[in-house]
């Protein structure tokens, strides 16, 4: 019988998240700017009759188990491009926070989509990979890529991008999720709201911060915490009012920079060193306004397989 097969997936933050005007199909183009962080899911496949998901980790119980589970529709994606049965086992290690705005589903679809190949040997070709992930998330191509990249289009046209050093992060996560297109649709909300309008004709086309690809390729902490930003921060702010305390008790204890991480709730703080970094977690932690508090340091690599 062929051998189970593992493959470990990141977690991201965005650096720079520039959010355009809503278009016709219901997405909005972005500048998005993704740096792989060293959190990590496992998935690994083994060979079974039908399609079968198990989760463990603290937030297993928020994961779907059904055909709806990011990483079904990933292995199902590649059985039907392959006409083969979607027979396999998928047993996702969970370490990403779920709903936290930091990729968690896009990863196990990633790594599911990795350790199918390997397993029904399929042997897809990386465009062909990128192709599927494109098609069931604008995350999930750069969970695959990983490193630090340029999300054009929705998210999914991706730019490797060059990075000088090792940032160091805290997260705080939050209680509870927020969902993606509900944050979407709270930051159309708010610029409508503002007489602006939230539409691509309302809204200038968003553009990568030169200053912060800069930073980036200096591995300069201190230039990337001064050109961070992300436009859906406020629309993240308004569903989830006490974010605002979790951000100020990063930046009161030291954080170079303080945001909301992609679409929320997790916040983000970037730190000088791994002591800085260690010193803001402790005061994130005293602090009560964050469930748990991890840190980490990016970039990373993509999506990968492992010997389990
Ligand atoms: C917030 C980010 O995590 C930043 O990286 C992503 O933009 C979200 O990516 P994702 O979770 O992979 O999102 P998808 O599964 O592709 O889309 C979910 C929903 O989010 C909204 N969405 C997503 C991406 C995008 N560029 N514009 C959008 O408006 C849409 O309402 C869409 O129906
Ligand atoms: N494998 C999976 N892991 C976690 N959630 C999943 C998975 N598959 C489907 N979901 C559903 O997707 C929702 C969002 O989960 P996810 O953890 O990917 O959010 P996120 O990290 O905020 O995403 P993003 O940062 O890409 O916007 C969950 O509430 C859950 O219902």
């Amino acid at each position: 019988m062929t051998r189970p097969v593992t493959a470990r997936v990141p977690a991201k933050v965005n650096v720079q998240l520039a959010v355009g005007g809503l278009r016709p199909d219901g997405f909005h183009d972005l500048a998005n700017v993704f740096l792989a962080v060293g959190l990590h899911d496992e998935v690994t496949a083994t060979a079974a009759d039908t399609l079968r998901i198990t989760v463990e980790g603290a937030d297993a119980g928020q994961v779907p188990l059904d055909h709806t589970n990011l990483a079904a529709r990933a292995a199902v994606a590649l059985a039907e491009r392959h006409g083969i049965t979607p027979g396999v086992h998928l047993h996702i290690a969970k370490d990403i926070p779920v709903a936290g705005g930091m990729a968690g589903g896009s990863a196990d679809a990633a790594g599911a989509l990795l350790a199918c190949d390997a397993l029904w040997g399929t042997k897809a070709t990386r465009d062909e990979l990128l192709d599927i992930c494109a098609d069931l998330g604008s995350d999930i191509p750069f969970s695959l890529v990983g490193g630090a990249a340029l999300g054009r289009g929705r998210g999914e046209l991706l730019t490797p991008l060059e990075t000088g050093g090792t940032f160091h992060w805290v997260f705080a996560v939050a209680d509870g999720g927020l969902s993606t297109p509900a944050v979407y649709r709270e930051c159309d909300r708010l610029r409508e709201a503002s007489g602006a309008g939230a539409g691509a004709a309302d809204v200038p086309d968003p553009e990568p911060s030169p200053a912060l690809l800069d930073a980036l390729r200096a591995g300069d902490a201190t230039a990337l915490a001064a050109a961070v930003s992300n436009d859906l921060q406020p629309a993240a702010l308004s569903l989830r009012p006490a974010l605002a305390a979790t951000l100020r008790a990063g930046a009161d204890a030291g954080a170079l920079a303080s945001l909301v991480s992609g679409s929320g709730p997790t916040c983000a703080f970037l730190a000088k060193d791994p002591e800085a970094a260690q010193a803001v977690a402790d005061a994130l932690a005293a602090s009560g306004t964050c469930r748990t508090v991890r840190t980490t340091s990016g970039p990373v690599p993509g999506a990968r397989l492992v010997d389990a």
